[in-house]
């Protein structure tokens, strides 16, 4: 089939070399001209493992190109996917324009696409509401809401090899055009109507947020009781029907999706009037999780020595996940302004970005080269990353670098905390944690 990939993000440029490795012919769409610049030099906008050489490859062969706009995009697509961003608003409401643009650009196509594939997380109703419309109406037969669920990290791993494959369809026509676009992905099918497709997607990220922030809470719980919270973990998702995935000590979920889909839910329960109590509690214990490092920084130092401008913090790394460079939601973004209204000054190491970058990012920040030059005379560290570097490090000779109380905030849980006690360094994490016994026998 040609295909149109319409947003060259990590869903859209994930789905075009997809696509393109199953044998279609692709062209990537991409309205952002420093990004679609990237792509035809061959260069991939962002980190994800194994796309380099599949781009490569994939473009000297012909089965992929990439363009300004739909309509320069080649002569008529079969197929056009729509992966465009649905960011969040303040309110929480899903900014759905770049959605709503590219499906008129879809709409005005002539001739029209056999098939419409919408991937972008959308609020529940929108293909229904889209396809009652003017524009809409006429592709009601050939429109399918097929969310993506992949994660950032595992992008191509995931496309390849989905653990479901969900078609949202108004009548069972597009059917075998969704299958031959997906052909050769084998995975569980669930054929449904558009909105339970987008509930679907709803509920996956939700499911997940509520896993982690019941993980936060056992945090608290831990804090409250002394329990050792990575046995907590360990013995609470050994229980094959619960699981130990997304079941971690962090401060709160981060990342593009888990955050803004939250949000959305709860606010489509607020525009519309039903109550969704656990989402919403979910999404009210987040704010209060996030700020968790900061409370203990505070507890710690004093306010009033923050305030007074006389504490530097040392923030070592800025990714919440080693493998993904998108920041959007994660927790350097509230917890750097948030400290630094606070009065602290702070120095940033992250190995993966350049200063300049950095300063752009957090302007009052000062940038460190390496974790020592970070830690020089800061009375408290804050670790967002589990860095190989910092894993590995010496930490009695960085502890000798800090100044009193030389206070060590380990947000991922990563470090070991005997061993970090013993270089003089005050270790705290999110909950109490013990050397491990271990879940051998005996
Ligand atoms: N990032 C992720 O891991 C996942 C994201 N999603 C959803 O997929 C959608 C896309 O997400 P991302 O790829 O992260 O977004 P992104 O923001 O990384 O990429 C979107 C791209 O679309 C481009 N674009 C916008 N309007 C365009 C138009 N009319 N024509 C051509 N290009 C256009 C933008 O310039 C941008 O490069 C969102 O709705 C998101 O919620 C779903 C699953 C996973
Ligand atoms: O809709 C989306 O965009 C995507 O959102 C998340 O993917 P991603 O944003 O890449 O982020 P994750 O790696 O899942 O991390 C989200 C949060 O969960 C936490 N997490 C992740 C994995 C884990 O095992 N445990 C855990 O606590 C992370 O630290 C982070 O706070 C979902 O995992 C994807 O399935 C989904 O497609």
């Amino acid at each position: 089939m040609r295909v149109a990939v319409v947003g060259q993000g990590y869903v859209g440029l994930t789905a075009a070399l997809g696509l393109a490795e199953q044998g279609h012919r692709v062209t990537g769409v991409e309205s952002d001209p420093a990004r679609l610049a990237a792509l035809e030099d061959r260069r991939i906008p962002f980190d994800e493992p194994g796309m380099d050489g599949l781009l490569d490859r994939l473009l000297a062969g012909g089965g992929l190109r990439f363009a300004a706009t739909l309509a320069t995009a080649g002569p008529g697509p079969d197929a056009v996917v729509v992966a465009v961003g649905s960011p969040p608003t303040p309110t929480g409401r899903p900014d759905l324009r770049h959605v709503h643009a590219a499906l008129a650009q879809v709409a005005a196509l002539d001739p029209a696409p056999s098939l419409v594939m919408v991937k972008s997380t959308v609020p529940p109703g929108t293909s229904a509401t889209w396809l009652a419309g003017a524009r809409g109406a006429p592709l009601r037969d050939r429109y399918v809401y097929s969310p993506e669920f992949l994660n950032q990290g595992a992008a191509l791993e995931d496309w390849r090899h989905p653990a479901r494959l969900v078609a949202g369809l108004s009548g069972p026509g597009p059917l075998p055009l969704v299958r031959e676009l997906y052909r050769g992905v084998e995975a569980p099918w669930v054929v449904t109507d558009p909105t339970s497709a987008e509930v679907i997607k709803y509920a996956g990220n939700a499911f997940l947020a509520t896993k982690v922030s019941f993980a936060a809470d056992l945090v608290t719980l831990c804090e409250g009781t002394g329990a050792d919270i990575d046995a907590v973990l360990t013995g609470t998702g050994l229980d094959p029907r619960i699981g130990p995935a997304f079941l971690r000590a962090e401060a709160g979920y981060a990342g593009s999706c888990l955050p803004k889909d939250t949000r959305a839910l709860a606010h489509w329960a607020r525009l519309t009037g039903h109550h969704l109590p656990v989402v919403d509690a979910v999404a009210t214990s987040h704010q209060t999780q996030l700020l968790r490092p900061v409370r203990i920084l505070t507890e710690h130092l004093g306010a009033a020595r923050l305030l007074a401008g006389e504490t530097t913090v040392a923030v070592l790394g800025l990714r919440y996940q080693t493998w993904t460079d998108d920041l959007r939601d994660a927790p350097c973004q509230t917890l750097l302004p948030e400290l630094a209204a606070s009065g602290a000054r702070l120095r940033v190491w992250e190995p993966s970005l350049t200063p300049e970058r950095i300063t752009a990012l957090f302007p009052v920040a000062e940038v460190a080269p390496g974790p020592d030059r970070a830690l020089a005379g800061a009375a408290a560290a804050l670790v967002l990353t589990d860095w190989p570097e910092l894993l590995g490090a010496d930490w009695s000779a960085l502890a000798r670098l800090m100044r009193p109380p030389r206070l060590l905030v380990d947000t991922k849980n990563c470090l070991p905390p005997a061993a970090l006690t013993a270089t003089g360094l005050v270790y705290r994490s999110m909950g109490p944690r013990r050397p491990a016994a271990g879940t051998g026998p005996g």
